[in-house]
């Protein structure tokens, strides 16, 4: 083949153009790719197949050649016959005929598609970076080795990092303690399955060291031979929607005042770990603890204080329990302790004892200091009972066991618990009907006064006849007559028969002898909107005078709601009846209170006359509740007292009156004006 042929044939396209602009030559690629034929191309000037944006550049080519410059490579655009834009890529040259420069020649390759393809790239490339900088999900790319190569501006701002600093981190570095192995382990299984993505949810740390939760999608890219390339995470911000789900958790699986674990997860707990003893051949233990008296708190202080107290008590016990321990509240005052791990029962005292000294140090309130203790019952698995809810019940009763037994202290469970407990169903259901039945009596307990020691009052106590268990004491039955508000029919029927009985001791011989009676008045039953109502009904029914008569209200009750225990007293007050504050001592009265109160008598509680001889503290609050009774210009009664020793204690420091075995013991009614006219007698 002749080169002439070689120039024809070329998958090149190739003119030659003299200096004038005239085309002297174009091969066949030139004609197919242009669409001028031969004969019209040779007509023509090379201008005008020239895109005008190319003819100055063109121009000074030309020129640079004709000086004897050499020019690079470059490209070129030229319009087809039937108009359409094709660049081409190619040099030029000067064209010598016998070695005269006539001309130029250009030699051109059809570049059009792979530009293109080029600008499409490029284009999408642009499309690309635009999405990854302005995505709001969090983009980064990782080298296999998990150290950051890229991350796009929302992923900084999730993580409070800047892109530079993440490159010299690795993913592990911003991933939550809690989820590297997760997220390692994630990796290791990706790449070894050649997996495509993960989906998942994880934790990762902010620079500020707070926790960012995201939901992870995470795409491997690979090489031809399995070779991983890179990763790129796309993470989005689900940290509001975790924090939702965790306090939605928390409520339904935690108590909203102390945070500690609620009835519902201590359940839960219960059961898993009864699982685990029952495998094992372990023993478990649970403690159920009330606080001796936090009604009182509650009652006086008022919720926002108690509310204070609960909580501290929580902190404590938290704090004196070990980590795998479980502390949950149950409600109120109630708290429950799952020991799961523990070498023996014998070690139990000393965990009780513990609690229970964490609970006896004082309460800063603010307002006050308040000192409560702590009954708590103990129950073990298997010993004592083999499910949960048995296992709660028994140590409940345990509790119970403690209480009664005046608090402060623990008590395992034993199976008499469990009959007395029933007994105590029974008690409640026989209460019902001994009011039908009418089994209930009244006994009276003389009251002296210690300057003439003449009867001054009697107290009301009531009793009741059972008739197979004989005669019960209130102290077994008016708690649980409040609890289920029998104690309003009793009340009354109480009242009631008291004033009966003093309209017949009047018709006997009682009238010129003044002496007043007293009568107890529950909690409930003064709490009752109508209460003076019912008494002025009473009055009237029976035909009984009210200064006759003495309410002993308790300091916890007068002291629940002040502003209205003033209302309620003044009515009673008017009435005529007098008003006594019993137990007194044993709440948590505020003096600035008791100044207000509308009362005629302090009632001192037996439990401080009982040990009056040997114990000072006793000796001191006796003697300053005199004094202060005696400013507040009340009268006082000193109760319980057995001894001659604690008469004459009381007696020095000019108690009013005494009432206790020392002097009569509560008296049927039919022997009370005897005694009444002995002891006037006597005197
Ligand atoms: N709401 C009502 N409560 C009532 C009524 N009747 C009684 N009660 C309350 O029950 C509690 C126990 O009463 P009781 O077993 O009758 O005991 C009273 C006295 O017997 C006892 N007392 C008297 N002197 C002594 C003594 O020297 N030693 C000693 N150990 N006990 C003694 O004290 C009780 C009277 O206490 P108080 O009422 O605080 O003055 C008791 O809380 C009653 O209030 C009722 O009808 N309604």
């Amino acid at each position: 083949m002749e080169y002439a042929d070689l120039v024809e044939n070329s998958n090149d396209l190739i003119q030659v153009v003299g200096f004038d602009g005239q085309l002297l030559y174009v091969n066949q690629m030139w004609v197919d790719t242009l669409g001028y034929p031969r004969d019209e191309a040779y007509r023509m000037n090379f201008f005008n197949i020239l895109h005008p944006d190319c003819h100055c550049r063109c121009g000074e080519r030309v020129e640079r050649l004709r000086t004897g410059e050499s020019v690079p490579r470059f490209e070129v655009e030229f319009i087809t016959r039937t108009g359409q834009k094709i660049v081409a890529e190619g040099s030029i040259s000067l064209y010598r005929e016998q070695g005269e420069a006539r001309g130029i020649q250009g030699f051109f390759r059809d570049i059009t598609l792979r530009k293109k393809t080029e600008n499409a790239l490029r284009e999408r490339e642009e499309q690309l970076r635009t999405i990854f900088e302005s995505s709001v999900a969090g983009i980064a790319m990782l080298a296999p080795d998990g150290r950051f190569l890229q991350a796009n501006p929302a992923f900084c701002n999730f993580l409070g990092y800047s892109e530079n600093e993440l490159k010299q981190m690795k993913i592990t570095d911003v991933t939550h303690p809690d989820d590297i192995e997760d997220t390692l382990r994630r990796r290791q299984i990706a790449r070894a399955n050649r997996s495509q993505s993960i989906v998942c949810e994880k934790r990762y740390l902010r620079k500020d060291g707070s926790v960012f939760w995201a939901q992870l999608s995470s795409t491997w890219f690979f090489d031809p031979q399995g070779q991983p390339l890179y990763t790129v995470p796309v993470i989005q911000d689900i940290t509001a929607r975790k924090l939702a789900e965790e306090r939605i958790r928390e409520l339904a699986y935690y108590d909203g005042l102390t945070r500690l674990p609620n009835r519902q997860l201590l359940h839960d707990r219960l059961e898993l770990a009864l699982a685990q003893a029952r495998r094992h051949d372990r023993q478990m233990a649970l403690l159920f603890l009330d606080l001796d008296r936090f009604k009182g708190v509650n009652d006086t202080l008022g919720h926002a204080i108690g509310d204070r107290l609960l909580q501290i008590a929580a902190e404590r016990l938290t704090a004196c329990l070990r980590d795998n321990d479980t502390v949950a509240r149950l409600g109120g005052d109630e708290f429950v302790i799952l020991l799961a791990d523990f070498k023996s029962s014998d070690n139990l005292p000393h965990v009780a004892g513990k609690i229970l000294k964490a609970l006896a140090q004082p309460f800063d309130l603010g307002v006050r200091e308040v000192y409560i203790s702590t009954s708590i019952g103990i129950a073990l698995y298997p010993d004592d009972a083999e499910d949960a809810g048995e296992l709660l019940r028994h140590a409940d009763m345990a509790m119970y066991a403690a209480k009664e037994e005046g608090g402060n202290g623990f008590r395992f469970y034993s199976s008499e618990m469990n009959a007395r407990a029933v007994a105590r169903m029974d008690l409640e259901s026989n209460l019902r009907r001994a009011l039908d039945e009418k089994e209930f009596f009244i006994e009276y307990q003389p009251q002296i006064d210690l300057v003439s020691n003449r009867m001054a009052g009697l107290e009301a106590l009531v009793r009741w006849r059972h008739p197979q268990l004989g005669v019960i004491p209130p102290a077994q039955f008016i708690p649980l007559a409040e609890e289920t508000n029998l104690i309003l029919p009793l009340g009354e029927w109480v009242m009631e028969q008291v004033f009966l009985q003093c309209c017949r001791w009047h018709a006997n011989g009682l009238a010129n002898r003044q002496v007043r009676v007293a009568i107890n008045v529950s909690g409930r039953q003064f709490d009752q909107a109508d209460f003076v109502e019912m008494v002025k009904r009473l009055l009237q029914q029976t035909g009984a005078k009210a200064h006759w008569f003495e309410f002993e209200i308790t300091e916890n009750v007068l002291m629940k709601d002040v502003q209205r225990t003033i209302a309620t007293l003044r009515q009673i007050r008017e009435l005529g009846i007098h008003v006594a504050i019993d137990d007194f001592g044993t709440g948590y009265s505020s003096l600035s209170c008791l100044k207000h109160l509308p009362l005629n008598r302090l009632k001192i509680d037996k439990s401080f006359i009982a040990d009056i001889q040997t114990n000072a503290d006793d000796r001191a609050i006796v003697s300053a509740t005199i004094a202060m009774a005696k400013r507040l210009d009340l009268e006082v009664t000193a109760e319980g007292v057995e001894t001659e020793g604690q008469y004459g204690f009381v007696y020095q420091r000019d108690c009013d009156e005494v009432q206790g075995f020392y002097f009569c013991r509560p008296l049927p009614a039919d022997k009370v004006l005897d005694a009444c006219r002995k002891h006037l007698d006597e005197s």
